[in-house]
């Protein structure tokens, strides 16, 4: 990620995310390669992401990395996406208010009470300090302020 963003082209070959849209299911699947030659890093994620009904049991986004020997192509693991999907997006998220956040953010609101909002909680009371913490009470973190 790191060299992704000094956009180094000629280290990280990241193509754009292809996306095929699952129409009749509210649904997407995403193939998300990536080569970094000089790390020896070839792999990529495959996630499928719905718009579920409300109340729905169902994960709306289910991931799996694989990761490939660069050089005879074999397959060398096989990782559960959805955890790395979850500290990926947050830390993009932390990354993206350090550089944005006016200086003095003091209260941190979390929407939703998924996967998500729980990595993002995570990342966010470690990178940064709120006087105030506001989210679902289904969160279920100490600190967290909610109203029924
Ligand atoms: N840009 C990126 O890289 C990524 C984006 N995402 C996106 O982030 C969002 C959250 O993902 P994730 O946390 O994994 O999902 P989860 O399924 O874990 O959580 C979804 C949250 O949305 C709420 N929700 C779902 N459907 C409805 C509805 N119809 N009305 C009101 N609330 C609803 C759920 O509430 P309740 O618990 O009450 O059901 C829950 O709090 C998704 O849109 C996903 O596509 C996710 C990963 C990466
Ligand atoms: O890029 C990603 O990992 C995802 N986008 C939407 C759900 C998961």
């Amino acid at each position: 990620m790191g060299k992704f963003s000094k956009r180094d082209s000629s280290e990280i070959i990241q193509p754009v995310r292809s996306v095929v849209p699952i129409q009749p299911y509210n649904g997407f699947l995403g193939v998300m390669p990536s080569y970094v030659a000089a790390d020896g890093i070839l792999c990529t994620k495959m996630v499928t992401f719905y718009q579920r009904a409300e109340g729905s049991s169902l994960p709306s986004t289910q991931a799996t990395v694989l990761l490939f020997h660069p050089e005879r192509g074999h397959i060398t693991a096989i990782m559960d996406g959805e955890a790395i999907t979850a500290k990926r997006t947050a830390a993009v998220s932390a990354i993206s208010a350090k550089l944005l956040m006016p200086a003095l953010s003091e209260v941190l609101c979390i929407l939703g009470s998924g996967q998500q909002a729980k990595s993002h909680y995570d990342v966010f009371t470690n990178v940064f300090k709120f006087k105030e913490e506001w989210g679902s009470k289904t969160l279920s973190q100490p600190n967290l302020c909610w109203r029924s």
